[in-house]
């Protein structure tokens, strides 16, 4: 069987050693000490290979909650009071130094909204909780319907079928539109201003903006598969297939809607691109942590891509964990062997954080699950019949299949913007992202395919 894993299997052969060598960063700042030619910059801030020594206190709150409430360092390779720019000075704005959180715990509730630099500073200081509802619903509107009080329906509580209706016949339809507290409860309810705030291109360049948030929304949806792809994980301990498989469905969704953004950024002219790139520094989607955990959560355990994120306060404690965590492959694994399937104990027992070895075991059993759940005339079978795993195994390719096309198409992105350029993560652009466009998640339910 032909190595499905070049990148993984590549570095089993070639363990890193931090320190050695030095990356190819052409021009690109001051490049810190990295392993061989290609290899992406990392932390240098001597962490050991591995992950098991992080760095700086780690809060560690359970799941996301936390994820980004670190008060951030300067960025590397940049000074952190000037960014380089190309055009016209190009010096708009500081880099940011505080974060909100994703969550907080459910406290403080002020009445009255305080501007959102304050609010993000008591945020980043743990005093107040970010999508905290700021009304307190005390301000009667006179009977119009209006937010305000006397209705039984807060801005910041809950609603009900009959609140809405009542309130609907009392304004005949019109919506509401005057709101106590300085604030209105859609900006309470998803923390819209902080949101809007968080945008700060570095230079004027017009097609940094559209690379900005771009970027942004690929983050938030890299948050959103990783929490659909923990909750498979668990539905699949639990023997809930076919829940597992309803939320599959949805993931391959947002998985294509996370293609789709490449149409966008594909739209760059490399000189547009050029007008800004000097000012992303040694920045480099290599260092998204979100991106990394996703990886870990579908099963792609490649230790040393964790090293840039062990120093980073809140986060290193959850690349950790997804690291060290068994994968949904691993989850859907045990599955199998629960239901029958005979795999070695090094398939089932071993340590999550390592690369998974592709085993022709795995790959008979759900050549096995092909043969069982399909239905005469190669259609899926009934549920009944056994047919959950056939349905779960065509989830997970297509799972598979949205992320090898969303890392495809980064690949021609890149490769349409700055050719054969190096890329700002100190790897040499292109070629690095062919490589890691090999891997494929599920190794063995790709290679069933060709003894089916
Ligand atoms: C459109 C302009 C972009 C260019 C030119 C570009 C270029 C590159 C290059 C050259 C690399 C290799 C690492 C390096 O040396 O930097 C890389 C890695 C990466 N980029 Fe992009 N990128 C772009 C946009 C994005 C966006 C919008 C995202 C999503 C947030 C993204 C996510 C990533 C990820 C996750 C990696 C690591 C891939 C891996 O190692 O598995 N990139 N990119
Ligand atoms: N590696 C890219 C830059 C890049 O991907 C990037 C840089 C800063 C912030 C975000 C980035 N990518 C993903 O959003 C480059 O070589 O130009």
């Amino acid at each position: 069987m032909a190595d499905p894993q070049p990148h993984t299997a590549r570095l089993r052969r070639r363990p890193h050693r931090p320190g050695r060598g030095c990356a190819a960063a052409a021009g690109r700042g001051t490049p810190q000490g990295q392993a061989g030619a290609g290899a992406p910059l990392s932390d240098a801030r001597s962490v050991p290979s591995g992950v098991r020594r992080a760095r700086g206190p780690q809060p560690g709150p359970a799941g996301l909650a936390g994820a980004g409430t670190a008060v951030r360092p300067a960025a590397h390779g940049l000074p952190r009071r000037t960014v380089p720019g190309r055009r016209r000075g190009v010096v708009r704005r500081l880099p940011r130094t505080v974060r909100p959180p994703v969550r907080l715990g459910d406290d403080a509730r002020p009445a009255v909204r305080r501007p959102v630099r304050t609010r993000l500073r008591e945020v980043a200081c743990g005093v107040r909780r970010v999508t905290a509802a700021n009304h307190s619903g005390d301000g009667d509107t006179g009977g119009d319907g209006n937010y305000g009080g006397g209705h039984g329906c807060e801005p910041g509580g809950k609603g009900s079928d009959a609140e809405r209706a009542r309130l609907a016949a009392l304004r005949d339809g019109e919506p509401l539109v005057e709101f106590a507290g300085g604030s209105t409860p859609y900006i309470d309810y998803q923390s819209i201003d902080v949101l809007l705030s968080l945008q700060q291109p570095r230079s004027d360049a017009p097609a940094e903006l559209p690379f900005y948030v771009l970027g942004q929304v690929k983050e938030l949806l890299f948050k959103l598969l990783y929490e659909e792809l923990v909750r498979v994980r668990s539905l699949l301990a639990e023997d809930e297939v076919w829940q597992a498989t309803w939320v599959l469905r949805r993931v391959q969704r947002e998985a294509g809607l996370l293609c789709s953004t490449w149409d966008v950024l594909g739209s760059l002219a490399p000189t547009e691109f050029n007008a800004f790139r000097d000012s992303l520094g040694q920045a480099s989607g290599l260092q998204s942590y979100m991106y990394r955990m996703v990886e870990y959560v579908l099963g792609n355990k490649d230790p040393r891509l964790a090293r840039p994120h062990l120093g980073v306060p809140g986060v290193a404690e959850q690349v950790r964990r997804a690291l060290e965590e068994p994968s949904v492959y691993d989850a859907a694994l045990a599955l199998l062997a629960r239901r029958g399937a005979p795999l070695p104990a090094t398939a089932l027992e071993r340590d999550w954080s390592q690369p998974y070895a592709p085993s022709d075991a795995a790959e008979r059993a759900w050549a096995q699950v092909y043969a069982k759940g399909g239905a005469p005339g190669g259609g899926p079978s009934r549920p009944e019949s056994g047919g959950e795993l056939f349905w779960l195994a065509e989830a997970l390719a297509d799972v598979a299949e949205a992320m090898c096309r969303w890392r495809s198409l980064h690949l021609l992105t890149v490769e349409r913007i700055i050719g054969t350029k190096p890329g700002t993560g100190g790897t040499h652009g292109v070629a690095w992202l062919r490589r890691v466009s090999e891997h494929r998640f599920f190794p063995d339910l790709w290679a069933a395919r060709g003894r089916l």
